[in-house]
């Protein structure tokens, strides 16, 4: 049987005199190589897209960080240049496709930018330049020009209990990287939180009541997919998800026929 094909969000980006809808390689390799699926970059193309004809075919949605930030607008913040930069045609595509995501129980995993705008989706605000608040350490990534630097596994964060994030590391507590000025503040009414930073930033969050696996993470597990153990382990529990999901319909197609 063919890996399950998974939608993953682009931002919108002009260089080179060109007009791109692109992904950094690490997204699309864990894909590949943790989860065992097949990536599909996804184009944010708003309202053009027909999202249930996409869900359709596709066995699972993984939505992206991204340096660009969900315009405040979407969830009553300040939307002056303090707070950008922005990508309103990729807010375009993953707030609704998220909504989508989760109303037909297609499993998701939304990373960094990915679980503010599962916030926003879902009917929630963010805090931004988080590191200015009291109290707050700074979750930004180290000044550095190597990524492997500023993507350094570097603080911990604990597990809610009963988390579904717990039961996939058999453990409360894990060390993740950090690489974010903005976080969750009001929490979207259907969203459990499922860990939280020393400080108290929601660090990661799932769906109530999802059909299928619906988790958004702060930090990011694509980085060290090759190498870290707990990284990997999200991305195959997303991976055993989306090829579980893309068997039920396969099973349901035939029974119709
Ligand atoms: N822009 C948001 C989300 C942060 C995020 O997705 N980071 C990904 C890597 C960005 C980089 O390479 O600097 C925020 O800042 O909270």
């Amino acid at each position: 049987m063919h890996p399950p094909l998974v939608a993953i969000s682009t931002d919108v980006r002009v260089f080179d005199r060109y007009t791109w809808h692109a992904t950094p390689q690490q997204y699309i390799e864990a894909a590949l190589s943790g989860a065992g699926v097949l990536p599909v970059l996804l184009p944010s193309f708003g309202p053009r897209i027909d999202f249930d004809a996409l869900l359709d075919q596709v066995g699972g949605v993984l939505i992206t960080g991204s340096k660009s930030n969900v315009h405040p607008s979407l969830y009553g913040g300040d939307p002056s240049e303090r707070n950008g930069p922005y990508d309103e045609a990729r807010d375009a595509t993953t707030l609704p496709l998220i909504r989508k995501t989760v109303e037909r129980g297609v499993p998701l995993l939304a990373i960094c930018r990915g679980i503010q705008e599962l916030n926003v989706a879902l009917g929630g605000t963010l805090a931004t330049e988080i590191q200015e608040r009291p109290g707050i350490m700074d979750h930004r990534a180290p000044p550095s020009e190597v990524q492997d630097d500023r993507f350094a596994i570097r603080h911990p964060v604990s597990f809610a209990e009963s988390s579904w994030l717990a039961d996939i590391f058999e453990t409360g507590l894990i060390e993740v990287n950090s690489v974010h000025r903005q976080a969750v503040e009001r929490l979207g009414p259907r969203l459990k939180v499922e860990a939280v930073a020393e400080d108290g930033t929601i660090e990661a969050v799932s769906v109530l009541d999802a059909k299928a696996f619906a988790v958004g993470v702060q930090w990011h597990p694509e980085y060290w997919v090759e190498t870290d153990g707990a990284s990997r382990r999200i991305f195959q529990a997303f991976g055993s998800a989306v090829r579980d999901h893309a068997a039920k319909r396969s099973r349901a197609q035939a029974a119709a026929e």
